[in-house]
């Protein structure tokens, strides 16, 4: 199996976006969410994007933002992936793929089988699907370090990329990669010592979890 790639989420200073490029993983997560602790300011991520430039791709994380905010943070950080945390429907990921002519990831809410079924409807839409945990009513749609069973994505097979989120750490992620074999993991408050404030530490043995498996 190839080493999964790794998207290193919820990246807010200049600290954390280095562990993330020395600890070489593939992706930085920036979000423009304002509910969340990790949230970004376009001008912030302007910032960080301009230093991750050729080390490391920008993911741009929203959730049913409106064009207008997704416009203006595509601008800023000159995002090469879009990903949708929210509850956009394949149409409007399709319409964003089109308008931006960026990379389109899907975030989907998994508690059951149902729900992994539902990713068949994005084929064609976006570039890649992300399971992730469903989180409770009135929570942050993610980035609350909640996993789901693994076995219900356990080698997915579609016509769409998908990788893995929620509750992954570096003590964790090994057994989630033996059970479902993702090509992509992505993680956010498992390499943080509190929300928002992310650990190098953390980040440098996430990355190592991985490319030992
Ligand atoms: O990180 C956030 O604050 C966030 C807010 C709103 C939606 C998604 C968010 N994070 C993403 O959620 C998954 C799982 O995160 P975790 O590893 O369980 O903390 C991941 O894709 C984050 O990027």
């Amino acid at each position: 199996m190839p080493t999964a790639a790794i998207k290193i989420c919820g990246i807010s200073t200049p600290m954390a976006l280095e562990a993330a490029i020395r600890a070489r993983a593939d992706h930085a997560g920036f979000v423009f969410f304002p509910k969340s602790p990790r949230h970004v300011s376009p001008a912030q991520a302007a910032e960080l994007a301009e230093r991750a430039k050729g080390r490391i791709a920008r993911v741009g994380l929203f959730v049913d933002a409106d064009d207008a905010t997704l416009a203006e943070a595509v601008e800023a950080a000159d995002l090469d992936v879009l990903q949708l945390h929210g509850k956009e429907t394949p149409e409007r990921a399709a319409q964003l793929r089109a308008r931006f002519g960026r990379k389109v990831w899907k975030a989907l809410p998994v508690a059951s089988a149902d729900d992994v079924e539902r990713a068949r409807a994005y084929a064609g839409a976006i570039d890649m699907l992300l399971f992730d945990a469903k989180t409770p009513t009135g929570a942050l749609p993610g980035g609350m370090g909640l996993s789901f069973d693994w076995g219900l994505v356990a080698g997915w097979k579609g016509a769409t990329a998908w990788g893995l989120a929620g509750g992954l750490t570096p003590d964790n992620v090994a057994e989630a990669l033996a059970i479902t074999q993702a090509p992509l993991v992505d993680t956010s408050s498992g390499v943080e010592s509190a929300p928002g404030v992310k650990d190098e530490d953390r980040i440098a043995a996430f990355c190592a979890a991985v490319r030992r498996t």
